[in-house]
């Protein structure tokens, strides 16, 4: 029988979880069976870790929550493998409310305070402190005893999450400990996965505490990894009496004279993407320069909104990527307004808007926002940090629908980055307001569709942080929508192939490299 392809990989808000905790013990398995077995993966976690660093001496240091209540539980697997175990409380362990209560009178051996603990002594760190109910800031002795753990150096286990970092978002407030290995229950969370908290993970280790994949029924999480099995099933697939019109025909925008590089990256990567048909489209002084590098890739000339509009009237063209390089006035407002009449019920038009073509909306987010919502077309959205930030800076003036996500933001607050609000709630808040899909980039790249979904992809390597590497992005996120790949799937595959290439490659990579690594990508993934 063939093999079921894998299922897309869930990633849980805290609070998910705690509905996923819910309906398992509401199922009838108490709640301290899942802390015994919890506690039991993360004692199995620190024996492993010590067969590889040797020694056999390990503090815990344990929360006032659920999460403490975990370290309990190893200290007492630990100490009966034959391991010495300090066991230090933050806050008095006799205020302990349920099954932490329950671990702690479990605990056989002495508990002390986390300041009693003597770190030199020993060979590995439980952080045990807060998981999933992590609420603020820390401050005061939990603080301290954050920065104390960190100071020592001493490989640390981390419990569900490091503490500090928020599972929901990946953001820390003051400090979080920095983790040698996480190991986590059921479903990683969006934290492991989101900057910052997935450095402070160190190895995230996943394992099974006894609660049944079935919850998620009732759940219906709408965050994924962004790995193929999100979207492998909507990969192109090619017809053996296909032609190239059925591959599809990208358009891409060239900038003028001494910025037609951009578009160049964008089309080669979209002709490797699969499109079966590129043409870049360039402003009639910079024919001479992008004609004495293109082969394989066609060109066009147009210089205004007008000659635009006349362009599309050839219906063969299917998809346009506009943007990068192109310039950030007047006229780039105008041409993407005609690329978004363009696109009719019966003319089907799919659009990455990109770099300069965000830029130049910015920050009347409301007015683009407007424009697609009106157009039939199928748009996603690629800015950088930078670009949001420019893009969404200004306040909303009727108030769109809030995202349906935990700590959905006002839309007031889009723009902000560095605070609890999450990159992931960003992206999702922003994709329902534009009605696009969002690619919000960077080493962890989110993926937002207006419907709630959401991918977080986290194969980057930082080598593509190098000048082009996004106009790659454009043109691979191109020649997938040509291939007619849906938009949300088309956006996460390419953000995964780009990351891919970027890994292939190693060191040295320039984004020119990227566009010829696909064919090697593209084939793996075929195997896999
Ligand atoms: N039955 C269950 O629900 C299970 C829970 N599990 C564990 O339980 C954890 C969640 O437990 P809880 O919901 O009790 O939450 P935590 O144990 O993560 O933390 C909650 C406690 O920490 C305090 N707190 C939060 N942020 C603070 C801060 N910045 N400074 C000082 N105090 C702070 C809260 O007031 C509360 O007392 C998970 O991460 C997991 O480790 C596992 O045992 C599996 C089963
Ligand atoms: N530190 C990093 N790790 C992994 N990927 C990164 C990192 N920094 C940037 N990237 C990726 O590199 C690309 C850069 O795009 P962008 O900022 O638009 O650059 P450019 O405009 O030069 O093309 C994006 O896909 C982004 O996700
Ligand atoms: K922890």
């Amino acid at each position: 029988m063939p093999t079921p392809p894998d299922p897309p990989i869930e990633l849980l808000t805290p609070s998910e979880m705690g509905r996923a905790d819910a309906l398992t013990i509401a199922g009838g398995v108490p709640g301290y069976a899942l802390m015994l077995k919890a506690g039991q993966n993360v004692a199995d976690a620190a024996l492993d870790l010590l067969r590889e660093t040797g020694g056999d001496k390990i503090a815990i240091f344990c929360g006032p929550g659920n999460n403490g209540g975990d370290g309990y539980v190893a200290a007492r697997f630990l100490r009966e493998a034959g391991l010495q175990v300090a066991v230090g409380a933050l806050g008095d362990p006799r205020f302990l409310r349920g099954d932490a209560k329950q671990a702690f009178q479990d605990w056989p051996g002495e508990t002390r305070a986390v300041e009693e603990i003597d770190l030199g002594v020993a060979d590995l760190v439980i952080d045990a402190l807060f998981g999933a109910g992590f609420s603020r800031p820390l401050e005061g002795r939990a603080l301290q005893t954050v920065e104390r753990i960190n100071a020592a150096g001493n490989p640390v286990l981390a419990v569900d999450v490091p503490s500090g970092v928020d599972g929901a978002t990946g953001a820390m407030g003051s400090a979080c400990v920095r983790a040698k290995k996480t190991v986590t229950f059921f479903r990683q969370k969006p934290g492991h996965a989101l900057l910052p908290g997935r450095a402070a993970c160190g190895d995230v280790l996943l394992t099974q505490i006894g609660i049944e994949s079935a919850v998620l029924t009732d759940i219906a999480p709408k965050t994924f990894l962004n790995l193929p099995s999100l979207w492998r099933e909507h990969l192109p697939r090619l017809q053996i009496e296909g032609h190239k019109y059925a591959r599809g025909h990208l358009l891409v925008a060239s900038g003028p004279m001494t910025r037609t590089g951009a578009a160049r990256l964008a089309a080669r990567a979209g002709l490797r993407a699969g499109a079966g048909l590129v043409t870049l489209v360039s402003p009639t002084e910079a024919l001479a320069v992008n004609a004495a590098h293109l082969t394989a890739i066609m060109l066009r000339a147009a210089d205004s909104a007008d000659d635009w509009r006349d362009l599309l009237a050839d219906r063969r063209f299917s998809v346009c990527v506009f943007g990068p390089a192109f310039g950030t006035g007047r006229k780039t407002v105008e041409i993407a307004e005609v690329l978004l009449a363009a696109a009719e019920e019966d003319r089907p038009l799919a659009l990455v808007l990109d770099a300069d073509a965000l830029t130049a909306f910015a920050p009347d987010w409301e007015v683009l926002a407007q424009r697609i919502k009106a157009s039939a077309a199928r748009v996603v959205l690629t800015p950088h940090e930078g670009e949001f930030s420019r893009l969404f800076s200004k306040k909303a003036e009727t108030a769109p629908p809030v995202s349906p996500s935990e700590r959905a933001p006002s839309h007031e607050s889009l723009a902000q980055p560095a605070d609890f609000t999450s990159k992931l709630d960003r992206a999702r808040a922003a994709a329902e307001a534009v009605g696009a899909v969002i690619v919000l980039k960077g080493a962890d790249t989110v993926v937002a569709s207006p419907d709630g979904r959401a991918s977080i992809a986290a194969n980057a390597p930082p080598t593509l942080a190098t000048a082009g590497s996004g106009d790659v992005l454009a043109g691979l996120i191109g020649g997938l929508l040509a291939q007619n790949m849906p938009s949300f799937e088309a956006a996460a595959c390419a953000v995964w192939l780009h990351g891919e290439a970027g890994n292939l490659f190693g060191p040295g990579l320039i984004a020119e490299d990227l566009p010829d690594l696909l064919p090697k990508v593209l084939a793996g993934l075929a195997r896999s």
